[in-house]
């Protein structure tokens, strides 16, 4: 039931306001998000709106999943399920899907993760210099999130570094069609141009979109904005939420000029403010507070809280990450044995995903159960990488970076110069690898020893891909490995240990896929292009009471009853390369973006909050002397609270470790 007795009257005008567009613009903790779940139940419940007209976009799969959960305690008996729930990339997905044909796109279009980008740019700057490729790779991302196109970028280009990504971009994204693929970011990109080309398109959607809320609307970027122009229509009838001092995906293109443009587009729009904290206990909130306050302000926003002062916010310097990660596991289970707390109370936030491998191994030590999201992806292993690879082209034949990839793994007896000459001929004539098979031209071009196994790999995948609309997902996924000889080929070609593992997690990938498939009620054409949304932020194992360790970015729009901030030096937070020579404006820039990341940080935590940062830390084989993040003096503590002193475990041996952490328990019971 959507509850309006639940919420503060700021929070629920923005529930009940529907004259037009809305914007809810408040600091962490606030309730922009609850705001979001309890409007979509009072849309459906008050308004008369039914569920499969009203759209939320969120940040993250997981920020989705969350929401649907909500949702479903709020409307109980399945009146949630039509509710369109997902972020602005699903969508993409969707509506691409649904208008392939106005694009000259297959419905089957395979979905590229960033190696294979790297891949066709590497192909198109004829170069293995990695440094060069991400820049040039990041760089026509920038483009094609500000909605320019390959023309445009190579006349607003400067310099050769610039010159010749535009260069490039003109050739990968004909690469791209070719393949019948798509980026990431040509899934906004793509359905944004269409809508905004395509009237009658446009209106199918607006039809079915009737209103849409977005959460984390500070992280949107320009062509997000533009979808979102076009899916509300003159209509308008839209909520958004979020927080300017938590905008912090700038690298990847969020603009903050889209809050000012919001109020520009639509001069209705109608601004609320929240001011109340229901997450954080006021020494936290302060802290936070101070940090932010060194950023110039967009929007005035002040932050109150009715949370007593609670604990104060500790920080403790420590020798190296070693003992960092050591010592935050002996204050944690410390921490958590005095409170009678669970594991899944905590967590542990970092800026970079390297930072968590000393972290794990401490934990694994203790045997302390943790989850890890932000980190390396399951999805990014190289046998599951394989086995996608396999998905995309049973989905999709032109998908050529697919078929190398599959036709190669395991190996055919397919030298590299047949593939090489297979691919001139297909090159030649426009078409892809997979097509090109067939062709009578192929026996000239490719010996007939090389050319048979290539043509039964061919033949196999054509029958995968006429029973995959039909057969269960499990199912023919495992007769796709018993047919390729997968595990086989796994323990031949590595060492036991790690062909074990990798065959587990072909063996946890398959059962996953098999009950998504079942759950969604999706072939495994559907399946192949949800699990190419699933990315780096968000792999989130299933493990109830588990301690939460997490970079940053991934934890943005979640909270923790007790937050360890660790690495909170200069050069990690901020994270400052010495090689970035930026320009004083630049240098600013990235800062004010590096101290809302630890605003992030800080507000992630409820009830304590604790700050580590290492004097010295292992480059290679040396160490390098640390000075404590500017942020720490920032969040002003000796002003909150007299310092406390400090326990201050050493390096120590287990032995050690376990004594002191006994002592330390006897001294909180005592
Ligand atoms: N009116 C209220 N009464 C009680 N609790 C509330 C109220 N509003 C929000 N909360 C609680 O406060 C916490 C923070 O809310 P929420 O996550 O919606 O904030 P947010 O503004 O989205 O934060 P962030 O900026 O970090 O995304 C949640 O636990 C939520 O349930
Ligand atoms: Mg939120």
């Amino acid at each position: 039931m959507s509850d309006l007795s639940s919420l503060n009257p700021a929070q629920r005008a923005g529930v009940v306001y529907l004259d037009g567009p809305c914007l809810l613009l408040a600091g962490a903790g606030s309730g922009k998000t609850r705001v979001i779940t309890q409007k979509i139940a009072y849309l459906i419940q008050t308004c008369g709106y039914a569920a499969k007209h009203i759209a939320a976009l969120t940040f993250t799969n997981k920020a989705a999943l969350e929401m649907q959960e909500r949702l479903a305690k709020l409307l109980p008996g399945g009146a949630a399920k039509g509710v369109t729930v997902c972020t602005f990339h699903s969508l993409g997905v969707r509506l691409l899907r649904a208008e392939a044909a106005e694009l000259g796109l297959k419905p089957q279009f395979s979905i590229l993760d960033s190696e294979d980008c790297l891949g066709i740019l590497q192909e198109v700057l004829a170069t293995t210099d990695k440094r060069l490729l991400r820049q040039a790779q990041s760089q026509i991302s920038l483009w094609k999130n500000a909605g320019l196109t390959p023309l445009q970028a190579a006349q607003l280009a400067s310099g050769e570094l610039e010159s010749q990504a535009a260069r490039a971009f003109a050739s990968y994204a004909a690469t791209l069609q070719a393949y019948q693929v798509v980026d990431f970011d040509d899934l906004i990109r793509l359905p944004a141009a269409l809508l905004q080309e395509n009237a009658v398109v446009r209106e199918r959607w607006q039809n079915r979109l009737r209103y849409l809320l977005v959460d984390e609307y500070q992280d949107t970027n320009v062509c997000q904005y533009r979808l979102l122009k076009q899916l509300v229509g003159v209509r308008a009838m839209f909520t958004a939420v979020g927080d300017d001092d938590q905008s912090i995906y700038g690298w990847r293109g969020a603009t903050l000029e889209n809050l000012r443009d919001l109020q520009a587009d639509f001069p209705a729009l109608k601004v609320i403010k929240l001011e109340q904290n229901y997450r954080s206990s006021v020494n936290i909130l302060q802290a936070a507070n101070r940090v932010i306050a060194h950023n110039p302000k967009l929007f005035e926003k002040k932050l109150w809280s009715e949370f007593g002062m609670g604990d104060p916010v500790t920080v403790v310097p420590m020798n190296d990450e070693e003992h960092e990660a050591e010592s935050v596991v002996i204050r944690l289970q410390a921490h958590k044995f005095e409170r009678r707390g669970q594991f899944a109370d905590y967590a542990v936030l970092y800026r970079s995903n390297h930072q968590a491998r000393v972290l794990e191994q401490a934990l694994r030590k203790e045997r302390i159960p943790y989850v890890l999201s932000g980190g390396q992806s399951f999805f990014d292993k190289a046998e599951i990488r394989d086995l996608i690879s396999y998905l995309r082209l049973i989905a999709n034949a032109d998908d050529d970076p697919a078929f190398i990839r599959a036709v190669t793994t395991p190996k055919r007896g397919v030298g590299s110069a047949s593939l090489e000459a297979l691919g001139q001929y297909a090159g030649a004539r426009g078409m892809s690898l997979f097509a090109a098979l067939f062709e009578a031209g192929a026996e000239q071009a490719v010996p007939a020893r090389q050319l048979a196994p290539l043509r039964e790999f061919g033949a196999f995948i054509n029958r995968l891909s006429w029973e995959a609309p039909k057969a269960p997902a499990g199912e023919l996924l495992n007769e796709l490995l018993k047919a390729i000889g997968y595990e086989a080929w796994l323990y031949e070609t590595q060492d036991e240990r790690s062909a074990q593992s990798k065959w587990q997690n072909v063996l946890d990938f398959v059962q996953w896929l098999g009950k998504k498939g079942e759950e969604d009620e999706k072939n495994l054409l559907e399946l192949t292009q949800t699990v190419a949304l699933i990315n780096m932020l968000e792999r989130q194992d299933e493990m109830p009471n588990a301690v939460h360790l997490s970079t940053l970015h991934a934890a943005k729009g979640l909270e923790f009853p007790h937050v360890f901030l660790i690495g909170v030096e200069e050069n990690i937070l901020p994270m400052l390369r010495p090689d970035d020579d930026l320009e004083a404006a630049a240098l600013q820039a990235r800062i004010e973006e590096e101290r809302r990341l630890m605003y992030v940080g800080i507000t992630r935590a409820q009830r304590s909050l604790t700050v580590t940062w290492c004097k010295k830390r292992r480059r290679g084989r040396d160490y390098q002397i640390n000075e404590p993040s500017r942020f720490i003096a920032e969040m002003n503590l000796a002003e909150a609270s007299p310092a406390q002193p400090q326990a201050q475990p050493g390096n120590l041996s287990s032995k050690d470790r376990l004594a002191n952490l006994k002592a330390l328990l006897n001294e909180k019971k005592a």
